[in-house]
């Protein structure tokens, strides 16, 4: 139909943009690996030996970035200040596996301006904008290509729209066209990109625990943030990765009871490097 777009068009126009953006100044990861729609035939696939970046198809039809569907994705989750990155670190010491943090100083300062704080400031009128840019960096995240065989990521896009957007949108603080927009954008990408998450790591920890880590961490941004915000946090990550009642699992859950004092939680990390690991192997 004349002037109607279809999604493939739709998608080759948005991969340019994010070229054409990466190649110019953006902050996000350049996109210059190559794309292709996965075919919904295997048998229709095409495949060249001894090319890295070979056209590859996927039976589900999503779009995949191509030599990184190969590679092992643990993610790991967690309530605001339950130590994720401390545990990001300790793994970032073993060979083969990629580190990935959240992209958090850029939510900080994208062109001179600081979304994350004006969040904490005024929730119904800037939530929306962290949380497009959050969706955007951990796109970028989980597309970026990296050498070692194990991504290891801090959060998901899927956390950030299961746990924080929902948040906002519960709690009376993001209006609800704000709350329709952002979901239109994540099932469209979540329909068409392929993201594929092996392991979820939960690091459990009681809001209070957090309360006293965010406040020893001392985070500019975050000195607003009462004990029921991170009772909220909480209660929408028990729902999703315990309880699961709450929205769909992107991948088997490890729960890692993160409570305790930071010897303790290196030797726990240490007891589950094994199962962490085998992520690798499925
Ligand atoms: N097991 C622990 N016991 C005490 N403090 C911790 C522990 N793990 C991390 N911390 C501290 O708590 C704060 C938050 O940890 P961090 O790893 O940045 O959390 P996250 O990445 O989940 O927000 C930091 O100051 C960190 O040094
Ligand atoms: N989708 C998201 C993800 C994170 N945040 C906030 C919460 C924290 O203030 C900060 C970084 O989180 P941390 O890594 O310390 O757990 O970003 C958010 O508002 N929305």
């Amino acid at each position: 139909m004349p002037g109607t777009a279809t999604r493939g068009m739709l998608f080759g126009r948005c991969v340019k943009l994010l070229c054409a953006h990466g190649a110019r100044s953006s902050s996000l990861s350049p996109s210059v690996a190559v794309w292709t729609k996965g075919l919904r035939t295997p048998a229709a696939a095409t495949f060249t030996p001894g090319q890295s970046r070979a056209v590859r198809t996927a039976v589900t039809g999503k779009l995949v970035r191509n030599g990184e569907d190969k590679k092992a994705v643990i993610c790991i989750e967690g309530n605001i200040a339950s130590g994720k990155t401390t545990c990001l670190e300790y793994f970032s010491k073993t060979s083969n596996i990629e580190v990935l943090t959240e992209p958090v100083s850029k939510w900080r300062n994208v062109r001179g301006h600081n979304p994350l704080a004006l969040m904490y400031q005024d929730p119904e009128r800037w939530g929306i904008t962290l949380q497009t840019y959050v969706q955007l960096t951990m796109l970028d995240r989980h597309l970026s290509s990296i050498a070692a065989p194990i991504r290891m990521m801090e959060r998901s896009i899927f956390s950030a729209k299961y746990i924080f957007v929902e948040n906002l949108y519960r709690s009376g603080k993001m209006p609800e066209v704000d709350y329709a927009v952002l979901s239109e954008w994540f099932d469209w990408i979540t329909t068409n990109i392929s993201i594929p998450v092996d392991l979820i790591v939960y690091l459990q920890t009681s809001p209070e625990t957090c309360h006293e880590r965010l406040k020893q961490r001392c985070r500019e941004e975050e000195k607003v943030i009462p004990l029921e915000y991170l009772e909220s946090i909480h209660q929408l990550y028990e729902d999703w990765l315990i309880k699961r009642t709450s929205a769909p699992l992107p991948a088997p859950v490890l729960v890692i009871p993160a409570d305790h004092d930071l010897q303790k939680m290196l030797h726990h990390y240490e007891e589950n490097r094994e199962k962490i690991l085998s992520a690798s192997y499925l």
